[in-house]
């Protein structure tokens, strides 16, 4: 039996992205004149095989883990800050918070394997796959088992989201920028100096001490890297295999996902290159500050919508840029053709 998170993801409809195209082209406008918007609105109307394109009922969730990688000293923060933002999340009081209260978008977080356990709260979801991954300098971050189970925690987010048709995901784990730029270096084959970044605000000092952590990790992980599910296993964590899991099973349930900053954008390319039918799928709201994101969004083609400076994670950047995504549908489904309005075309 093949594994569920294999199974192939609608592939777009060419006739509805020809007909938007069209539609596009007769609104009152100059052709190509809305740029990316115009983009956005083709994409969506092919993946949801319509002519109305609509990103109206999205869901935010935000996923978090540790990471035994910490022991190395890469991040500037300690590790019980990756519970106690749950609680922040929790409360209202995170940036996610803000901007998901303040567009009235569904919001969730998911506890996928803090070390500090988290008390019993109303809203937040306590799927716990262990307390952190295991240090990558040492071993596998986790088992196989422990990886598929994270897979699923994703997945289950997504089957229990009811009528959603957009999927932001977000993620909170102190040492996971370590991981991301681990990821990254697997996915594109480039050195780990240009994939580290400052995280949380390490200095100059610590990130060339990042960068010789995640050369020691793939030098130990590298050439055992058979498939997007082992280096997920390797030297991923519990919230990253959860954004991949909750990424792959919204495009096979045709739901377009907005993906976040570094980690989700990790979290995608590993997504995608355990199932590439994905792809299509995938919306990148913004290239953020890390060095390694850019890169990461070339390698995928990928060419996100935002560019800000943000490295907060959280999903925020993905947040921001929904209002653009939504806006990108409204003028593809209200704006007057050149017929409609009787405005002269030109000759373009
Ligand atoms: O999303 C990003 O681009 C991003 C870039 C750098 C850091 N972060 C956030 O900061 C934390 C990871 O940073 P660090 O230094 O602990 O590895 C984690 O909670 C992420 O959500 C997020
Ligand atoms: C305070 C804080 C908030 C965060 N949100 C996402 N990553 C974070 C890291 C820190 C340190």
């Amino acid at each position: 039996m093949s594994e569920w998170y294999l199974a192939e993801a609608p592939a777009p409809d060419e006739e509805h992205r020809q007909r938007a195209q069209q539609h596009q082209d007769n609104l009152t406008k100059p052709k190509g004149s809305l740029g990316r918007l115009e983009d956005v609105a083709i994409q969506l109307a092919a993946l949801q095989g319509t002519s109305t394109p609509r990103v109206n009922k999205p869901l935010i969730a935000v996923f978090a883990g540790d990471h035994g990688v910490t022991a190395e000293g890469v991040s500037a923060y300690p590790q019980t800050v990756t519970a106690e933002m749950v609680r922040n999340f929790a409360s209202g009081g995170a940036a996610i918070s803000v901007l998901a209260r303040s567009m009235g978008v569904p919001f969730q977080v998911v506890n996928a394997g803090t070390v500090y356990a988290i008390e019993d709260l109303d809203n937040v979801l306590d799927r716990r796959v262990a307390a952190g991954t295991q240090n990558m300098c040492v071993t596998e971050a986790m088992t196989l088992e422990q990886c598929l189970e994270a897979f699923i925690v994703g997945r289950d987010i997504i089957d229990e989201a009811g009528d959603i048709n957009l999927f932001i995901g977000g993620e909170m784990g102190i040492g996971n920028s370590t991981a991301a730029a681990a990821l990254a270096v697997a996915h594109t084959r480039l050195s780990a100096n240009a994939m580290v970044g400052r995280g949380t605000g390490i200095s100059d000092q610590g990130m060339a001490k990042k960068a010789a952590v995640v050369t020691r990790a793939m030098s130990r992980h590298l050439p055992h890297m058979k498939n997007g599910v082992e280096t997920l296993r390797r030297i991923g964590g519990f919230e990253i295999n959860a954004l991949a899991g909750a990424y792959i099973r919204a495009a096979q349930k045709g739901i377009a996902v907005l993906v976040d900053g570094y980690i989700c954008s990790a979290a995608a390319m590993s997504a995608v290159k355990i199932n590439p039918s994905i792809r299509p799928w995938l919306f990148f709201s913004h290239c953020g500050a890390e060095p390694g994101h850019s890169r990461l969004l070339n390698k995928m083609d990928a060419v996100p919508l935002l560019e800000l400076d943000l490295r907060l994670g959280e999903g925020s950047g993905a947040a921001l840029a929904l209002p653009i995504m939504n806006a990108a549908c409204l003028l593809h489904n209200e704006m007057a053709s050149f017929e409609q309005a009787g405005v002269s075309r030109g000759n373009d």
